[in-house]
């Protein structure tokens, strides 16, 4: 059986229980792990039941003539066709149902070895759509998708095996209102953005409210993507150092900040394990030889790992930070994490944001201050 809001909820066993239900399934899980270290009520902050998802990834069936969206798993049996898909944001879900009826009346030139379409919307109704083949994509097939660009009123890119068809952008640009004030985020399609632009707000406002007890100093952020944090709560520090290891990101984030005319932030691609070399003096880069890292003075320090959590050096550079704002999307490595930060940190608020509704998933943030 699989869940009606076509998730990775299949296996979670989720799929039977009301949002609510689920919430709290979820809210016990996280209170579990974090009770060694945290014995208030954790905040909790929900996502709308339905219409949350900014970017999603379907699989394209071919049966005859017809293509179909499908479940991320195609079996070698058959697959499970998507007719409905209440998930995904309006944006995505005015062009989606469109796109495949195109797609399906095309003479073959969209349709051939076409096998995922991913889709980035932001709540301002822009929509990147890229097409994914197992084939060479060639000047029919531009002509095409410029046509069906004007049709949906979207972005369309096209890959296929080391080529890369960019029509007009490779990215959008969100708006969202935090605390009241308006941020400008350009995504790109190959980056890492947030799933859920609702909870995303929530987490960032959350993020906030701990910076603002602070309230000096400067403040340092490691896997900082493209500013999601970093813009918003650059208003509350001296000075900002930020660092994430990927190009794509570093590249949004810089321009994020030109958008959004916020002047006190210095980016730097660095792997999370490079910038503890570095802060720690162990190891120069040619990347860093403008910055002075020994000017800086850090009260504070946010950081948003992937699934595996942080590294050992990571954890030892920030065991000497008064304040630490951890965001994790996986409370087990959080957990295993806060042994060794509760040594010298004691664990102040705690709080889950269900970016990942009718999924297991579930985020969660801790604010630190030294013992
Ligand atoms: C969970 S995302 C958070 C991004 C950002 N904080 C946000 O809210 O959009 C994790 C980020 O860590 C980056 N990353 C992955 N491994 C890293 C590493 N070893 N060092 C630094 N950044 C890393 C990824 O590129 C990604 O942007």
């Amino acid at each position: 059986m699989t869940c009606k809001h076509f998730g990775e909820c299949g296996s979670c066993g989720l799929y039977d229980k009301s949002y609510t239900q689920q919430l709290e399934y979820k809210k016990g899980k996280v209170s579990q792990l974090l009770a060694p270290f945290y014995s208030n009520a954790l905040e909790v902050f929900d996502s709308p039941d339905s219409a949350y998802r900014a970017r999603a990834e379907f699989r394209i069936w071919h049966e005859g003539e017809r293509c179909d969206y499908a479940m991320g798993n195609i079996e070698k049996n058959g697959a499970v066709t998507i007719g409905e898909c209440p998930k995904v944001i309006e944006p995505i879900q005015k062009r989606m149902w469109k796109l495949l009826e195109k797609i399906n009346a095309s003479s073959g030139v969209l349709k051939n070895r076409l096998f995922a379409v991913e889709f980035l919307a932001t709540t301002t109704d822009e929509c990147l759509i890229t097409m994914l083949y197992h084939r060479k994509l060639d000047e029919a097939w531009t002509e095409e998708a410029k046509a069906l660009e004007k049709e949906l009123d979207a972005k369309i890119m096209g890959r296929s095996r080391k080529q890369k068809v960019v029509l007009s952008d490779e990215f959008v640009t969100e708006q969202l209102t935090i605390d009241d004030k308006p941020f400008k985020y350009v995504q790109y399609e190959s980056g890492f953005t947030q799933p859920n632009p609702q909870v995303d707000v929530k987490m960032i406002e959350w993020a906030i409210k701990q910076a603002k007890k602070v309230g000096y100093g400067d403040f340092l952020e490691s896997y900082c993507g493209l500013g999601n944090f970093t813009l918003p709560l650059s208003h509350y520090f001296e000075r900002v150092l930020a660092t994430e290891i990927s190009k794509r990101s570093i590249q949004a984030a810089l321009r994020n900040c030109e958008l959004n005319n916020v002047e006190n932030i210095t980016f730097a691609r660095l792997a999370s394990e490079e910038m503890t070399e570095a802060l720690q003096g162990k190891r120069e880069f040619n990347r860093l030889r403008d910055i002075d890292l020994g000017s800086y003075d850090f009260s504070t320090v946010l950081v948003d790992p992937p699934r595996a959590g942080l590294d050992e050096g990571t954890i030892q550079l920030i065991s000497d930070i008064e304040h630490i704002i951890y965001i994790s999307c996986n409370p087990e490595t959080l957990a295993r994490d806060l042994e060794t930060l509760t040594q010298t940190h004691e664990v102040l608020e705690a709080a889950i944001y269900d970016q990942f509704p009718h999924t297991d998933h579930v985020e969660s943030g801790v604010f630190l201050k030294k013992k």
